[in-house]
C-alpha cells in the first residue's frame, strides 16, 4: 500500500496569486481606475514627481525592491504622464501642475496605474505612413500589447499607447521593454501549427487566420502551417518532422485531432528514448508543450484546459507561455500500446460514437445527436469484468467542502496496490485523466479530478431501464450530481483492466492475460476518436506526461448546457 500527497504543480496559480495582489494593490488605490483596462493597476504614488522631467533616469526604488530601469514623459489618451518602467511593472501618473492648497488636485496628480510586465507580450514602434511614402513613416510613439482577464476564463488582447515623436526617446524604452519580454520564460518563438481544415463545418482555418495569426505575429512568433488532407496525417507528420526547430505545436481542430497530435507527440516521444511500448513501460515525457485552439464539434480537452472555447484565450496562453503539466492515459491490450488519450468511453459512448462514424455524410451536431438516440433506443449492456486499482483519501474531511475549500486542504491519498474487481451487465464505463468540462457537462464528466493530480476517475453505469439511463445523462447537462443513481458507482484510481467475462470458470482471474484468444472488436471513444480493440484492454494514468499550453480551470466560464437531444 503506497501513500502520497497530491501534487500541486500548477504554473497558472502562480499567474492568478499574482493577478489577485494586482487586485490587492488597486484597492489600495484612490482615484479613478482605466475600467476598459481591467488588469492595469492604480495606486498611490509615495514619492513626489522629480523636478527635472522629460530625461529618462535610472534610479533604483529601494524600498519596493523593483528597480528602475526608465523614467520619461509620453502622452497617455491626452494626458501627459510620467511615465516609470521598473524591473515589474510599467506605471504612470499625469503630469498636471500644482496648486497650493487643492488637494483634490493634488492626489489626481498622484494617482499611478501601472501593467505588470508579465502581462506585456508585445510591443512595437507607432508610426503614421502616408499614401504613397516611401520611407518608414512618422514616429508616433510606442504601442504596448497586453494580455487581460474578461469574465472568469477568458482572455483577451489590448493597447496601451505610449505618445512621443523623439525617435531616441522611443527607441530606448522599446528596446528595454523588448529585452524584458524575450526574457521570460517559456514564451515560444517558434511553433509548428497543424490545422484540420474539417472539423466541425470547416472553419478551423478562419479561426486561425482571423484570430489567432495577427496575435502570434504581434508577438514575433515564427510559424509552420500544415494543413491536415487526411485521417492520421498528423501522426506521420510527427513521427518525422525535425522538432527541435520548435518551441511548441499548436492543433486547431477538435478533440479527434487534438488527440492525435498528443498520441503522435507522445509516440515521438518513447521513439526518440528508445522506449519499448509494452503494458508496462514508463512513458518519457513530451519533448514540446502543445496548445489548442479549439475548432471542433466537441472541444473537451480545450474547455477543460482554458474553461472557454474562445479561440483567442488559447491563443493568449500559447503567446504568455502559460504552461499547464497534464497527465495522460496509455491504452494497451496483449502487451501492446494501442494509444495514448486523456478520457474513455466504452460501452454506450463507445457504440454512439462507431455509430456517428458511419454517419459522417451527416452535420456534426446533427449526426452526434442522430448517434445518441439511436444508441439509447437500441441500449444493450455488456457483460464484462473490471479490475482496478483503487485511490482512497485519508483525510475524511476533503470529500466535504466546496471544491476551492478542498482544494486548498491538504489530501493524502492512500492507493491499494491490491486489485479489486467486479463484473456484470454494464451500460457505460468512463475512465477519464481530466475534468473532461464542455458545453454540455458544466461540471465535467469527471467533476472530481483535475488536469494534473495524477489520478483517474471510474465511473460505472450498471445495467439499468432506458429512462433511469437518459436520466442519468440528462443529469450531466445539468449542476445536478449526475452520480446520484443506484446503479452509477464512481471511483478515484490509478489503472484499470476491463476484459470480457470469464464464462470458462476460471479461478485465475489474470490467466487470460497472457494468451488471449482472437476476438470480436469493441468500439472506444478516446478523446471523440474511435478506438476498436479487443476486449482485453489495460489503462494506466502517467502523472503530467505532457505540457499543454492553458490553465487548471475549475468549472466553465458559460455554466449553460446546450444538448437538445435528450
Ligand atoms: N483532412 C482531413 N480529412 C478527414 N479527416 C481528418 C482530416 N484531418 C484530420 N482528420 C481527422 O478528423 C477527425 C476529427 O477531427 P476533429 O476532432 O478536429 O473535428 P471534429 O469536427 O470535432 O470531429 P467530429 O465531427 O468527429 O467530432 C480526427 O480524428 C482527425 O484525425
Amino acid at each position: 500500500m503506497a501513500t502520497f500527497v497530491r501534487p500541486r504543480v500548477n504554473a497558472w496559480c502562480d499567474q492568478k496569486k499574482l493577478q489577485s495582489e494586482a487586485a490587492e494593490h488597486r484597492s489600495l488605490g484612490v482615484g479613478k481606475r482605466t475600467s476598459s483596462l481591467p488588469l492595469l493597476g492604480t495606486c498611490e504614488r509615495d514619492e513626489a514627481l522629480p523636478s527635472s522631467r522629460g530625461q529618462d533616469e535610472l534610479r533604483s526604488d529601494s524600498a519596493s525592491a523593483d528597480p528602475v530601469l526608465l523614467r520619461g514623459i509620453f502622452a497617455i489618451g491626452k494626458q501627459s504622464c510620467d511615465v516609470v518602467l521598473s524591473a515589474r511593472k510599467l506605471s504612470w501618473s499625469p503630469i498636471q501642475p500644482e496648486i497650493p492648497g487643492d488637494v483634490l488636485r493634488t492626489e489626481f496628480q498622484h494617482k499611478e496605474e501601472f501593467v505588470e510586465l508579465k502581462d506585456i507580450f508585445a510591443i512595437k514602434l507607432k508610426r503614421r505612413r502616408s499614401v504613397g511614402q516611401q520611407n518608414e513613416g512618422t514616429l508616433l510613439g510606442i504601442t504596448i500589447f497586453i494580455c487581460l482577464r474578461k469574465g472568469k476564463n477568458k482572455l483577451k488582447d489590448s493597447t496601451i499607447n505610449l505618445n512621443n515623436i523623439s525617435e531616441e526617446h522611443c527607441n530606448s524604452w522599446f528596446r528595454q521593454i523588448k529585452d524584458i519580454l524575450n526574457g521570460f520564460p517559456n514564451r515560444p518563438k517558434s511553433l509548428k501549427i497543424i490545422i484540420n481544415p474539417h472539423s466541425h463545418k470547416k472553419e478551423a482555418r478562419q479561426i486561425y487566420s482571423e484570430q489567432v495569426e495577427p496575435l502570434f505575429k504581434l508577438a514575433n512568433i515564427q510559424t509552420d502551417v500544415t494543413l491536415t488532407e487526411y485521417k492520421g496525417h498528423a501522426l506521420s507528420l510527427l513521427k518525422e518532422c525535425q522538432l527541435q526547430e520548435y518551441d511548441g505545436l499548436v492543433c486547431v481542430g477538435g478533440d479527434g485531432s487534438t488527440s492525435e497530435v498528443v498520441h503522435g507527440l507522445l509516440l515521438r516521444a518513447q521513439i526518440d528514448a528508445g522506449r519499448d511500448t509494452d503494458s508496462t513501460f514508463m512513458p518519457v515525457r513530451a519533448q514540446l508543450p502543445v496548445g489548442i485552439i479549439s475548432a471542433g464539434s466537441t472541444n473537451i480537452l480545450a474547455y477543460s484546459l482554458h474553461g472557454t472555447k474562445h479561440p483567442v484565450t488559447a491563443a493568449l496562453h500559447i503567446i504568455m507561455g502559460h504552461l499547464q503539466p497534464v497527465d495522460v492515459l496509455t491504452f494497451s491490450s496483449h502487451n501492446r500500446l494501442l494509444r495514448f488519450g486523456f478520457s474513455s468511453m466504452f460501452g454506450f459512448g463507445g457504440r454512439a460514437l462507431a455509430l456517428a462514424e458511419k454517419h459522417r455524410w451527416m452535420p456534426s451536431s446533427q449526426r452526434r445527436e442522430f448517434a445518441i438516440i439511436k444508441t439509447l433506443a437500441n441500449l444493450k449492456p455488456e457483460d464484462f469484468e473490471l479490475l482496478f486499482l483503487p485511490i482512497n483519501c485519508f483525510q475524511a474531511g476533503s470529500q466535504r467542502g466546496s471544491r476551492k475549500e478542498k482544494k486548498e486542504m491538504i489530501e493524502e491519498y492512500v492507493y491499494q496496490d491490491q486489485w479489486q474487481i467486479t463484473n456484470g451487465h454494464f451500460l457505460n464505463i468512463s475512465i477519464m485523466a481530466i475534468p473532461c468540462l464542455c458545453s454540455v457537462a458544466p461540471r465535467g464528466l469527471a467533476p472530481n479530478i483535475r488536469l494534473n493530480d495524477g489520478f483517474m476517475s471510474l465511473v460505472v453505469a450498471r445495467n439499468t431501464s432506458r429512462t433511469e439511463f437518459a436520466k442519468h445523462l440528462k443529469r450531466y447537462t445539468s449542476v445536478r450530481n449526475q452520480f446520484d443513481f443506484p446503479f452509477v458507482e464512481t471511483y478515484t484510481v490509478k489503472e484499470v483492466k476491463v476484459h470480457q467475462s470469464n464464462r470458462s470458470g476460471s479461478t485465475d482471474k489474470f490467466a487470460k492475460y497472457v494468451n488471449f484468444p482472437t476476438e470480436e472488436k469493441y468500439p472506444w471513444n478516446v478523446d471523440g476518436d474511435l478506438m476498436e480493440t479487443a476486449s482485453e484492454i489495460h489503462i494506466r494514468v502517467h502523472p503530467q506526461l505532457i505540457n499543454l499550453y492553458g490553465c487548471n480551470t475549475e468549472e466553465l466560464d458559460e455554466s449553460k448546457a446546450n444538448c437538445s437531444c435528450l
